[in-house]
């Protein structure tokens, strides 16, 4: 047995929603040892220094005074619908959401500053219970999607003075730069984009200026990153795990023989037969959840164990503990692909793996994100061997969640050209 690090130990200062460890979860203590495909790691304990006070300040609000369900069987956090609760959780979200496209580059520093302000100014001038819709379970403000988040920022009659001063114009600014480039894109390259047939859609005048917008907004926060987050992760896996890539690659060559991935590139018919790496993927995406959390709000009361959830109530499911917890997936932290068996799968409750969300709000990309993931991973098997770096060892890894998990340190493995 060995003791697990300090910095695996149930955090206290940390406000970070997956750093709160239910009853049950096996933080702390000691660890089986790290033998075979053991992973030994835990929970992040940070999260940007920002996300961090405001999810303190709702641990404090959430024991002091407020309902909160750290449920044995199912990690939920439920914050009061409050509306000063509301206010920081969403404050959170957004400030996470601009964080993350600013870093990424994908929004001017300049329009996230302007957009910053207007999602604080609207937070104190709206209470969350305006999001409101008529569904069982509706999705709350994570991650950003093209109904609460757009809507609240784009949508004037919820909107601030200041929002309407500012965004107008880069609303109208953007979309000028966005016909531009579709304008060189169309004559230059005969594939369209999807930017190009939404543009298509506002010349034929069925699509307007703000559903262009919604759209691009969406599917630059939700699409963007997710698929290379996951495959980083797997491949980081594989070369930590050298028995398990060696299957996986075993697998590739009873489709592809001694053929390269140049003289026999991946065809959609062989994918079927990647049945190891699809399971590889899978438990990749259990241990390491791309979304760690989603967002909730409910409609009707729902009963968890001894506690009511009242209706109303904003909760946070946090897949990242979901699954981890020993009574769905025996030795957790191992990394065992083979639990994905449809034998041994089979007897599970529905909906406990849901990398992809569940529901009426769940992944649209969920078929076009395992179809690009085995494609680029099987060619990456077949053309190298992952090894794993020294400097960066499984069992040291930090985790970091914010709308997309992280790591602290950068994911480092070696990469050796296959012998062909
Ligand atoms: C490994 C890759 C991906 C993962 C793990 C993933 C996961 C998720 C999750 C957890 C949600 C949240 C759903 C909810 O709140 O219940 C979501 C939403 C969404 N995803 Fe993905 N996603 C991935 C790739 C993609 C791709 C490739 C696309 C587009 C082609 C995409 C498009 C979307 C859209 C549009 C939504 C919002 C759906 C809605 O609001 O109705 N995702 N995704």
């Amino acid at each position: 047995m060995v003791t697990v690090p300090s910095w695996c130990t149930r955090p206290t200062n940390s406000g970070s929603p997956s750093s709160v460890s239910p009853p049950g979860i096996a933080f702390g203590g000691t660890l089986p040892p790290f033998t075979g495909t053991h992973v030994g790691l835990q929970p992040q304990r940070t999260c940007a220094r920002k996300c961090n006070g405001t999810f303190r300040k709702l641990k404090i609000i959430a024991f002091d005074r407020f309902f909160y369900v750290l449920s044995r069987t199912f990690a939920v956090f439920a914050i009061s619908t409050r509306r000063s609760n509301c206010a920081s959780f969403s404050h959170f979200i957004f400030s996470s959401v601009i964080n993350f496209g600013t870093n990424n580059g994908l929004i001017p520093r300049r329009v996230a500053r302007t957009r910053r302000a207007c999602v604080r100014e609207c937070i104190h001038q709206t209470s969350a219970a305006k999001f409101q819709a008529p569904l069982r379970v509706e999705r709350n403000t994570i991650p950003a999607a093209n109904n609460d988040l757009i809507a609240f920022e784009f949508d004037p009659t919820r909107c601030s003075g200041i929002y309407e001063r500012n965004n107008e114009g880069i609303i109208q600014q953007q979309l000028h730069e966005l016909s531009k480039l579709h304008e060189t894109e169309t004559k230059t390259n005969t594939n369209k984009t999807f930017f190009n047939v939404l543009m298509e859609a506002s010349c034929k005048k069925n699509f307007t200026q703000k559903m262009i917008l919604d759209n691009v907004i969406t599917m630059i926060t939700l699409v963007c990153d997710k698929i290379s987050i996951t495959t980083n992760f797997v491949v980081f896996i594989l070369a930590n795990f050298p028995e398990v890539q060696e299957k996986v690659y075993k697998e590739l060559l009873t489709i592809y023989g001694t053929e390269t991935p140049i003289s026999a590139p991946v065809k959609c018919d062989d994918l079927q037969h990647m049945l190891y790496l699809d399971r590889v993927i899978e438990e990749t995406m259990r241990l390491f959840p791309t979304i760690p959390v989603i967002g909730r709000r409910l409609t009707e009361d729902v009963k968890i164990g001894d506690s009511i959830l009242q209706k109303n109530t904003n909760i946070i499911i946090v897949l990242m503990l979901m699954n981890r917890q020993e009574q769905y997936w025996p030795n957790p932290l191992e990394f065992d692909p083979d639990r994905f068996l449809p034998e041994r799968i089979k007897n599970c409750p529905l909906n406990y793996h849901i990398p992809f969300s569940d529901g009426p709000k769940n992944c649209i990309g969920t078929k076009y994100a395992m179809i690009s993931m085995k494609v680029i991973l099987a060619t990456l098997i077949r053309t190298f061997v992952f090894k794993v770096d020294r400097t960066m060892q499984i069992r040291n890894m930090k985790l970091k969640t914010d709308v997309t998990l992280s790591t602290i340190e950068p994911l480092k493995i070696r990469i050796k050209k296959r012998d062909l």
